[in-house]
Formats: C-alpha cells, sequence, structure tokens
C-alpha cells in the first residue's frame, strides 16, 4: 500500500539539491473527507515519536477549537509572509490563505518526519522542494463528504458548495499516491496511514 514518492529530476527544475534528508508527509483530499480527524489519530498514536513533527498551520480564519488546531493570521501578514518567502510551504484555497511555518524545514534537515495537511495543488510546489515527500490521498464518496461537511457545520451552505465542487480536484505532477478511503471507522483511518507510511 505504501507508495513513496520519488521526485527524479525535480532538482534540476528547482536549480538546486532538494532539501532533506527528512522525509514530508502531505495528507491531502477533498473537504470533508477526514484528513483533520485522521491527522489527530495519528498524532495521539505517535505522542511518544520525537522523529515525528506534526506542523501547526498558520491560516487567515480564526481558530474555532474544533477538528484543527491552527495559528490565526490576517491577509496582509499572509502577503507579507508569502511574499517575503519565509515558510516551509503556502497556498490560497477557499479565500484563505494557508502557511506551513519555516520552522518544519529544520525539522527535515534534522532527519525527522514532518506531517502536515496539505493543499493538493501545492503539491507540484513541495515536489520541487523536498527530497522526500510522501502524499496521502484521503478520499470518500462525494454524498458523504456533504453530510460530513453539514454535520461539521463550520461552512455555510454555499461554503459547502464551492468545497464540494472542488471535490474531484486531481492531484497534479505527482506521480504517485497512496489513496486512504476513509469510510470505515476512524481508527481504521488512521490503521491505513500507519501502514502507509510503515509506522
Ligand atoms: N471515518 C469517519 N467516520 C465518520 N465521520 C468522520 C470520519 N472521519 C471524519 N469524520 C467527520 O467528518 C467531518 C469532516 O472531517 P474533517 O476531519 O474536518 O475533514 P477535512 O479536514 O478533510 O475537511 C468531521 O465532522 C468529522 O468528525
Ligand atoms: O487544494 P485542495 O486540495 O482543495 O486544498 C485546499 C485547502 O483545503 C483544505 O483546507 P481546510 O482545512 O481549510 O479545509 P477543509 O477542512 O474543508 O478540507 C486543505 O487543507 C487545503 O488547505
Amino acid at each position: 500500500m505504501t507508495d513513496i514518492l520519488s521526485p527524479a529530476g525535480l532538482d534540476a527544475v528547482s536549480g538546486g539539491p532538494l532539501l532533506g534528508p527528512g522525509r514530508l508527509v502531505l495528507v491531502v483530499g477533498p473537504s470533508g473527507a477526514g484528513k483533520d480527524t485522521l491527522l489527530n489519530g495519528l498524532r495521539a498514536r505517535l505522542s511518544a515519536r520525537q522523529d515525528c513533527v506534526f506542523a501547526r498551520r498558520l491560516i487567515t480564519r480564526d481558530t474555532d477549537g474544533e477538528t484543527e488546531d491552527h495559528d490565526s493570521l490576517g491577509h496582509d501578514e499572509y502577503r507579507q509572509l508569502s511574499g517575503s518567502g519565509e515558510v516551509a510551504l503556502c497556498w490560497e484555497a477557499h479565500g484563505h490563505g494557508y502557511v506551513i511555518p519555516k520552522s518544519c524545514d529544520a525539522h527535515i534537515t534534522a532527519g525527522r518526519m514532518v506531517i502536515a495537511n496539505g493543499s493538493r495543488r501545492a503539491l507540484p510546489q513541495a515536489l520541487a522542494k523536498y527530497d522526500a515527500v510522501t502524499v496521502l490521498l484521503i478520499t470518500a464518496p462525494k454524498d458523504v463528504l456533504a453530510q460530513r461537511l453539514a454535520a461539521r457545520g463550520r461552512e455555510s451552505e454555499e461554503e459547502i458548495r464551492r468545497r464540494l465542487d472542488r471535490s474531484d480536484l486531481e492531484v497534479s505532477g505527482v506521480p504517485h499516491v497512496v489513496r486512504i478511503e476513509n469510510t470505515g471507522t476512524v481508527d481504521q483511518g488512521v490503521d491505513a496511514i500507519m501502514a502507509a507510511l510503515g509506522l
């Protein structure tokens, strides 16, 4: 089930050596698939592992105290930070800016595994920067996504509709992806991630 990406040749594209030796694990997939829920379960399972670090994202939205524990920043701050390049990765989606903080790069250079909630659109950026990237695509059928987003209650109906419109977004520029269908229990989803990462 594990399919580790080896972005051969991308160092030539980016013009410099790729960042390593640690591995970046990006958990991606449509809204409502369960990325944050599975990441929370994984964090609990890996709490004793010093070599696995969970990225705390900066997002231009208020913390809701629910699925994802993140830091908030304003849109101007986001523009400044992303423009400065003082980030590990950043992207925009759903009207928000998202940042994986620069501190994650130090963990990668120290050889640790950094695990982060990512964006399908930002995968080419990640593959062009890091030497070892694993992409976990968390999915569920569209009707399940719709039910889960409604039950989560964080977005308006219009925002949910736009998220569902984006649910079929293909992962681009990525040769291999580990796909995990999160339609069983949360524990089963976390088991699948552990297996995919060989943990
Ligand atoms: N395996 C699962 N079974 C049932 N409900 C789930 C499962 N995984 C996630 N959920 C629920 O679905 C909703 C969306 O999950 P979330 O982790 O916020 O998704 P994402 O981060 O991918 O948008 C949450 O309310 C969560 O409790
Ligand atoms: O390019 P995409 O693959 O569509 O991803 C876009 C963004 O959507 C998700 O964010 P967020 O956690 O705000 O939304 P979600 O919880 O509804 O998935 C994901 O973490 C990305 O930041």
